[in-house]
């Protein structure tokens, strides 16, 4: 089970100055066990905020954050790492570059575990990540023995989404994950993602700007604008781009 409650989240950036200003207001929000939730606003609407608050990159001002009853809140991001992943906008983030595709895979395998990395033990996994890698787009599984740096972004982009699910988060956040990516690779790698998080039955909230992604993707759309829920919905029967737009306008 893995079912995240955020309880009247506020964040206010620059207290007591004149750039005083509130991200998210009162924002309350429960992801059910699941959920794949496709978030949606303007710029400057408070998404990637509500991201760093629940990978607790940011403390909220005010509010709570519960992990199956669990209160996250006061749990550093370091510690919040064992429960939740996210894959970034930037391809550089997320994987190391002076390290092969096989060595991250194996570092993000252990996650959560004490080992260190054990060349013998990244011997005994290459072929499961042969095979791990082998249904995915960019002949990633070409290029195991390569350092990460120099790879393309959108393998890079692949690789980080990999590592993010490969030991089943219980929480996962997909910041704009495709976005800078080329049209061709950034659909094979939402393909992907619809794969493996349906598949897995993962619980995943999807940043993305794309309104035919966001009706495409994801059992629940969710729109934000000015720190707050507009639109919160299972119900994409009725909805449309022109009628997400609605919520976008002032
Ligand atoms: N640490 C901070 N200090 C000051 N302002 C901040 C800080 N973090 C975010 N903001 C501001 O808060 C607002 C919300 O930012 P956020 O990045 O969450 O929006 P977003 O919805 O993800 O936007 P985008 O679609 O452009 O990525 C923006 O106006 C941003 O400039």
């Amino acid at each position: 089970m893995s079912t995240l409650e955020l309880k009247n989240i506020t964040t206010v950036v620059n207290h007591g100055t004149r750039e005083e200003k509130t991200i998210l207001n009162d924002l309350s929000l429960k992801i059910e066990d699941g959920d794949f939730i496709t978030l949606l606003g303007t710029n400057g609407a408070g998404k990637s905020t509500l991201l760093n608050v629940i990978n607790g990159s940011l403390r909220p001002t005010s509010g709570q954050i519960l992990l199956d009853q669990k209160d996250l809140t006061p749990l550093s991001e370091v510690k919040r790492a064992t429960y939740i992943s996210q894959v970034f906008q930037d391809p550089k983030l997320g994987t190391a570059p002076r390290m092969t595709v096989a060595e991250n895979l194996l570092l993000a395998d252990k996650r959560g575990q004490k080992r260190g990395l054990r060349p013998r033990h990244l011997k005994e996994q290459l072929p499961r990540f042969e095979k791990l890698t082998a249904m995915l787009p960019n002949s990633l599984s070409q290029r195991l023995n390569t350092f990460t740096g120099d790879l393309s972004g959108g393998q890079r982009q692949t690789l980080s989404f990999l590592m993010a699910t490969l030991a089943q988060p219980e929480i996962l956040l997909l910041d704009e994950h495709t976005a800078a990516l080329d049209p061709n690779t950034s659909a094979q790698l939402l393909e992907l993602t619809d794969k493996v998080v349906t598949e897995n039955k993962l619980t995943c909230l999807m940043i993305t700007h794309r309104l035919a992604d966001a009706l495409r993707y994801g059992n629940r759309v969710v729109i934000l604008k000015d720190g707050q829920v507009v639109l919160d919905t299972r119900d994409k029967t009725n909805l449309s781009e022109e009628k997400i737009l609605t919520y976008f306008a002032d």
